[in-house]
């Protein structure tokens, strides 16, 4: 059941929050909004959800015009930041919200109201957990029954804005894993919003990349990181380092060394090439650019260090913890090679 995005554009007053938005969610797929502060995303969710209608464009679900549908019709289930939850409700009560107000005529059962609900405490891991309010539970808890709410009405489509936006960085991440678990089981068609490059990666099918209200990249994570559409993309991604290099080809010359260079278009000569932090090779003697080391960070798996070059520059580099990189002290004079770069023209 495929949600079809056409040329939508929103403006509030004459400013373009979104400029021609054109992009298709597949049948339980995955999707990400992916893009910094302003750039549309939540605009774009509540057309979806029908909180706010298009100037122009249309959005249809399996060929049917969704602009025509109210909210309700749309069958969206969603889930917001903060914990949009009843605070005088139990969990049991607010999973079973959505289905008790529906009218008498499409209201389940109390019966099968009630093994809904246990069921989606179940799908959730807090079936012991029903009767409490809202206020007894952690953050990532609440997070996880307003998952179950927005679930109860079998909806065909969930929309996440940034759910995992106000929970700390390890509890974030182990919701991660288990909203893509729910996703595998349950198949919803989910559309997941955030400005968390790693999050969006590590979660989605396919990432919808936008900036200022447009579309920048539409890929697969892997996609968006090997083949980065433009240096926004490439940045927005993570980490880098940025230096100039003469391009030629497919390679990029500097003083002394070359390096294998991703070119955008038909770019020679002189031009700001940038490399990942995991793409540079470090060597006591050179070749590459002379620097100091500024500082050493476990991350996670790896070792990052900061490397301060003989102009100022400081590079970003990244190594595992079983490299020569790990023999390293500050203020150590070593060499940076980046092994392969990307070159956008800007
Ligand atoms: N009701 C409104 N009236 C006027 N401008 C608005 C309104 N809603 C959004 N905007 C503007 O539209 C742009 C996009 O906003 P939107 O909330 O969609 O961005 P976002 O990508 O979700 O950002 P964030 O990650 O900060 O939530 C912003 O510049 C915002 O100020």
């Amino acid at each position: 059941m495929s949600l079809t995005v056409q040329n939508i554009t929103k403006s509030f007053s004459d400013f373009a929050a979104l400029d021609n938005v054109s992009f298709e969610a597949h049948s339980g797929e995955f999707l990400a909004l992916l893009g910094p502060s302003g750039s549309g995303k939540t605009t774009l969710l509540r057309l979806l959800a029908g909180l706010d209608q298009p100037d122009s464009g249309s959005v249809t679900f399996e060929g049917e015009d969704y602009l025509a549908l109210n909210a309700r019709e749309r069958r969206i289930g969603m889930v917001f930041q903060s914990y949009a939850l009843f605070r005088h409700m139990t969990v049991e009560q607010n999973i079973a919200f959505g289905l008790n107000v529906r009218p008498s005529k499409d209201r389940p059962s109390k019966a099968e109201i009630k093994a809904k609900v246990q069921s989606l405490l179940k799908l959730i891991q807090l079936e012991d957990l029903g009767k409490r309010f809202p206020s007894q539970l952690s953050g990532g808890q609440r997070q996880r029954v307003a998952l179950a709410r927005a679930l109860a009405i079998s909806p065909r489509i969930l929309l996440l804005d940034e759910p995992f936006g106000a929970l700390d960085a390890l509890v974030r991440k182990d919701l991660r894993r288990w909203l893509r678990r729910i996703h595998d089981e349950t198949g919803v068609t989910t559309i997941f919003v955030t400005h968390d490059q790693e999050e969006a990666l590590d979660l989605a099918d396919r990432v919808v990349v936008l900036k200022d209200g447009q579309i920048e990249q539409i890929g697969k994570p892997l996609e968006l990181y090997r083949k980065p559409a433009s240096s926004f993309v490439f940045d927005f991604l993570g980490t880098n380092n940025q230096v100039t290099a003469t391009v030629s080809g497919a390679e990029a010359k500097f003083d002394g060394f070359t390096a294998p260079a991703v070119v955008s278009g038909e770019l020679t000569g002189p031009q700001v090439v940038r490399f990942r932090p995991f793409d540079a090779h470090l060597s006591k003697d050179g070749p590459g650019f002379k620097g100091k080391v500024l500082s050493i960070l476990p991350a996670g798996a790896n070792l990052r260090l900061e490397l301060q070059s003989e102009d100022g520059t400081v590079f970003e580099t990244q190594h595992a913890h079983d490299s020569d990189a790990s023999d390293l002290a500050l203020n150590d004079t070593v060499y940076v090679k980046p092994i392969k770069v990307y070159v956008f023209g800007n």
